[in-house]
């Protein structure tokens, strides 16, 4: 199945040559802006999808194929967990290929599931397959409290004894057969993880399982989409009720993974901030119908060219709009922070609401010393529109905060250095090489003596002059 240049996941999914390891805090990236943008940008396979099907994969005890898996820090550190359970795993470009047949261990090491919340979900298919998973409580990005108390109700629902001591939340099975109980579940919050994760565990449980308002992100239905591929019995996923009827196991497959909404709504942001005309694809418009409409309402032209490609035209102006973060398909708090970087040079008063997620504002002083005008009450930006950003040394403090600050710096006059490249890391694949293809000026460097340059680098051939 595989071939010569397939490696063990722990040294072949590496990340973009462009781009630093998390560990690389040092580097920063220099962005000059005030460049349009052209060109056609691809997608990326969705990161969220990603990581809960190579979670998902702990379900099969046969081999599973994942195609168009984004080569992303996230990833590399969820195969770290795997492998760290004695799941081999093995990558050739954007595809990967595991194999879950022998599970050695149930516990998941600290130092990797703090870094990223999808890692926790692992605690759902580990118990169904294992009878006892042993998951510290999560990392991830540092937007709120993000407690996993509706994983845990759902997995006690469903018959498991859950602990939490020292910071490891302890689940295991008793009784004869070590399974899991079908159950009615409903969530007190659609939660994204929470869905996934009791949705894994009941493909293979006794019984029927219902999960009463679930989320209904796209993420959630590409995972079930995986699981079906697999054998499971899932209908409704997609909708707010989700019936999994149990199956005793999964079987081999090959999967290719849904489009990136988040990055394919940002690259739309950078063209609309840069006043650009760019295509994007493949997406999946339906994914993004909540953006496009802010987009439309704030006067931004957005056409498809065909059914999986989109174009966004240039607007010299645009004008404010309310936004108010909810679970899908209302507006996706990820796409919050580089939408308000988009609404700080929109003409008129805007208000964001971040309902999802309790602290997720950590930009606003970030754009505000770009020159954004923003304040914030309780969970409120208010948003003055300005008539232009100017660059200036920024930190990223999550990783949609590190993408709003992209966008904003390619709008800004003058060159943005931004700080927190660990962030931006995380989530989107090749960035910087996408950006550069598409015409933006910007490099990153590892040390501080090399903070300085006058001028932009010039880029074979695609930048002109210094900005
Ligand atoms: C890896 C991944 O897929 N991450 C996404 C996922 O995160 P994640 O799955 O963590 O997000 P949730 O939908 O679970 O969280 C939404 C809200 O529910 C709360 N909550 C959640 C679980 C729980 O047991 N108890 C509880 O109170 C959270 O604190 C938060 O306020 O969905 C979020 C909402 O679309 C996205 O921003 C993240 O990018
Ligand atoms: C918040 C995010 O990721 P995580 O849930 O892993 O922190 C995100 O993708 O925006």
């Amino acid at each position: 199945m595989l071939n010569q240049e397939d490696k063990p996941i722990t040294s072949a999914l590496s990340l973009p040559n462009s781009q630093s390891s998390p560990e690389e805090t040092s580097s920063v990236l220099q962005i000059w802006g005030k460049t349009p943008l052209s060109g056609h940008v691809n997608i990326s396979g969705a990161k969220n999808s990603a990581l809960v099907i190579i979670v998902g994969a702990l379900l099969c005890s046969q081999d599973c194929r994942i195609r168009n898996v984004p080569l992303l820090a996230d990833v590399t550190r969820m195969g770290e967990i795997l492998a760290a359970l004695g799941v081999k795993l093995t990558q050739n470009a954007d595809v990967l290929d595991i194999d879950a047949s022998h599970i050695s261990h149930t516990k998941a090491p600290y130092e990797l599931v703090s870094q990223l919340r999808a890692s926790f979900f692992i605690i759902g298919p580990l118990l169904a397959r294992m009878g006892v998973a042993r998951v510290p409580l999560p990392g991830g990005c540092s937007i709120g409290a993000r407690p996993v108390d509706l994983h845990v109700r759902g997995l006690r629902a469903m018959g498991a004894h859950v602990q939490i001591d020292h910071g490891i939340v302890h689940a295991y099975l008793t009784g004869a057969n070590k399974r899991l109980q079908g159950a009615k579940i409903y969530l007190d919050y659609p939660s994204v993880g929470a869905t996934e994760t009791l949705m894994m565990a009941a493909t293979l449980a006794d019984g029927e399982t219902t999960i009463e308002n679930a989320a209904q992100e796209p993420e959630v239905a590409d995972l079930a989409n995986f699981c079906r591929a697999m054998g499971a019995k899932i209908r409704g996923a997609g909708t707010n009720t989700i019936v999994i009827s149990g199956v005793s196991s999964l079987h081999s497959v090959d999967y290719s993974i849904i489009p990136d909404r988040i990055e394919a709504g940002t690259f739309l942001l950078a063209g609309a901030m840069t006043r650009s005309e760019i295509t994007l694809s493949p997406i999946i418009p339906d994914h993004l119908t909540a953006v496009l409409a802010k987009m439309r309402d704030i006067g931004i032209r957005v056409v498809m060219d065909s059914p999986k490609q989109m174009r966004i035209l240039p607007s010299q102006s645009y004008r404010s709009t309310d936004i108010e973060t909810l679970p899908y398909p209302g507006f996706p708090t990820d796409m919050q922070a580089p939408f308000m970087s988009l609404l700080t040079l929109a003409q008129g008063d805007s208000v964001i609401s971040e309902t999802v997620f309790e602290n997720r504002l950590g930009h606003v002083p970030e754009l505000n010393r770009m020159g954004a005008d923003i304040r914030v009450k309780g969970n409120h930006a208010i948003i003055r529109g300005v008539a232009m950003l100017s660059g200036a040394p920024v930190v990223a403090t999550d990783l949609r905060a590190s993408a709003a600050l992209v966008v904003a710096a390619l709008a800004a006059e003058g060159k943005t250095t931004i700080q927190g490249l660990h962030h931006l890391d995380r989530g989107y694949e090749h960035l910087e090489l996408k950006l550069k293809k598409l015409g933006a000026k910007l490099q990153r460097v590892q040390e501080p003596s090399d903070l300085e340059p006058a001028t932009p680098p010039i880029e074979s051939g695609s930048l002109s002059s210094p900005a």
